[in-house]
């Protein structure tokens, strides 16, 4: 199976095109893949598939590295749009990707950003993430205020003024399943500065913490707008992978920032359709 590692802001992805859209991706080989010291190693899979859809010849098929599918993918899809350009799958730097949640534009730099408009975020109710405490007796929590966030996928950001540097990542924050059916991804942001910057941690749905996350930024952006009362602004938001731009007008939202295109190669795998399956690198090349 070829394959082309990517990342953006070092949320990583292992692309695999699929132009003929015959690959049976299931949620085990997608496992095996993004296993960090059994397979290639990322956050999610997107697969390179035709679109069906009228205004998008290519369609970002986004998996977690638990093998769940998700809606929408914000670094993925920047990441995306850059194999089309340098793989020579679009003629064009500006062109419409189909995601699960959508139509999404993406205008390719060439100076290494690539911006995408993600859609208007739209607020929803106010809810509470609960984290490990790190200080106090074991097995004491701390609540975090937040909101939710729909920025075609769920999220739930929670702006506080506590060091996010500090939190506990380690396991999935606890949030209330009735407002998040399907589970959701959580964002921690300090409170926007008087020049609209941030910093933010997450953790993923399907995927845990990662470096940075595309949609949660968006979110994060959103949700520090409104608790500073407002609700447009150019956000700049530091994760621990890198620094994102986020656009926010009363119609949608973009999202800028670097797409980087790492290796490419081949791999086999091994084994039963059941777990375990082992990965082989059969041939790699770094990118030129
Ligand atoms: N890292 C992505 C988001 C990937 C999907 C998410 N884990 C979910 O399950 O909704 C991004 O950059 O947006």
């Amino acid at each position: 199976m070829e394959y082309v590692l990517g990342h953006g802001t070092e949320n990583d992805f292992v692309l695999l095109p699929d132009a003929e859209g015959r690959l049976d991706l299931t949620p085990a080989t997608v496992r095996a893949l993004c296993h960090r010291r059994r397979g290639l190693g990322a956050d999610g899979v997107l697969r390179v598939a035709p679109s069906e859809v009228p205004g998008a010849e290519w369609f970002m098929d986004y998996r977690n590295a638990d093998g769940s599918l998700a809606e929408m993918c914000g670094n993925g899809v920047r990441v995306f749009a850059r194999y089309l350009v340098e793989a020579g799958l679009v003629t064009s730097t500006e062109f419409a990707v189909a995601t699960r949640a959508g139509l999404r534009s993406v205008v390719v730099g060439d100076a290494g950003e690539v911006t995408v408009d993600m859609g208007p975020a739209v607020v929803g109710a106010e809810s509470t993430a609960i984290v490990p405490s790190t200080a106090g007796p074991v097995g004491s929590v701390t609540s975090f205020p937040g909101v939710a966030v729909d920025v075609g996928n769920p999220h739930l950001a929670c702006v506080t003024s506590a060091d996010v540097d500090a939190l506990d990542l380690t396991v999935a924050p606890g949030h209330d399943p009735e407002l998040f059916p399907h589970g959701v991804n959580v964002e921690f942001l300090t409170p926007l500065t008087d020049t609209l910057t941030t910093r933010l941690r997450v953790h993923e749905r399907g995927s845990g913490e990662t470096r940075s996350c595309g949609t949660g930024t968006v979110a994060g952006a959103v949700a520090g707008l409104r608790a500073a009362g407002g609700t447009t602004g150019t956000v700049t938001v530091t994760t621990p992978g890198g620094v994102l731009r986020v656009g926010v007008t009363p119609a949608t939202t973009t999202l800028t920032g670097p797409a980087v295109l790492i290796a490419r190669g081949e791999v086999e795998l091994a084994g039963s359709a059941d777990e375990p399956y082992a990965c082989t690198r059969v041939a790699e090349a770094a990118r030129a």
